[in-house]
């Protein structure tokens, strides 16, 4: 790219690089239906990618509560919405996330937003399902963090390979989860199909 045309861009505003977008797939960015639309997209991206401007730290550090819980606690099925960083499409479905405290327990709405923090930038799934977990785990200091998501990928649905049904489903396993197998087993016979338990 050239020096100009960089220098040229850098004085662009958001809604100037989307209205110049919309003109070169081929539409009239002043019609009535898209006048407003660069400005929504802005909105948008935003939205989606507020995560950047947050941490984990801030997230969780002042849902701490002392407890002498020794067992297990997952919180399953969380929904999230994120978008793939090669083709800026979503992907999206459910994650599973599960720890073993260490004398502390954390409010459960943390694990939820931890993962909308994450799921809120441009991500890899196997990427997301690790951030979430190594968080839970540097910030609390559990004696075991898995991290469990399960996706669809737009990016292989609607376009590319055009597969409807497959999903990809990824794994973080920390601490006891890792050495104990007892506790892995725990984990997955909670986490497997009603029914199939
Ligand atoms: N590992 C991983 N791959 C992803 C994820 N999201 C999208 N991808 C893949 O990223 C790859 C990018 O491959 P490229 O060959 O550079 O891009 P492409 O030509 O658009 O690939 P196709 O999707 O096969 O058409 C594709 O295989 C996507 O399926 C993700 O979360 N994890
Ligand atoms: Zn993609």
């Amino acid at each position: 790219m050239s020096t100009a045309l960089l220098s040229a861009l850098a004085g662009a505003t958001i809604q100037d690089l989307y209205r110049e977008l919309l003109l070169r797939i081929g539409e009239d960015p002043s019609r009535d239906g898209l006048l407003k639309t660069p400005e929504r997209m802005e909105e948008a991206l935003k939205f989606l990618t507020s995560g950047y401007e947050q941490d984990a730290l801030e997230i969780l550090h002042e849902a701490y509560f002392e407890s002498e819980y020794g067992g297990m606690v997952v919180v399953r099925d969380i929904e999230f919405y994120s978008m793939c960083e090669h083709h800026m499409l979503p992907f999206f479905g459910r994650a599973h996330i599960a720890y073993v405290p260490n004398k502390k327990v954390i409010g459960l709405s943390k694990f939820p937003r931890l993962l909308n923090m994450y799921a809120r930038r441009l991500q890899v799934q196997e990427r997301l399902t690790e951030q979430v977990a190594h968080a839970i785990m540097q910030t609390t200091h559990a004696q075991g963090v898995a991290v469990v998501i399960e996706a669809s990928h737009l990016c292989m649905m609607m376009r590319g390979v055009e597969k409807q049904n497959s999903t990809t489903s990824t794994s973080t396993m920390l601490g006891i989860f890792l050495s104990e197998t007892q506790t892995r087993s725990e984990l997955l016979s909670i986490l497997a199909p009603r029914g199939r338990r």
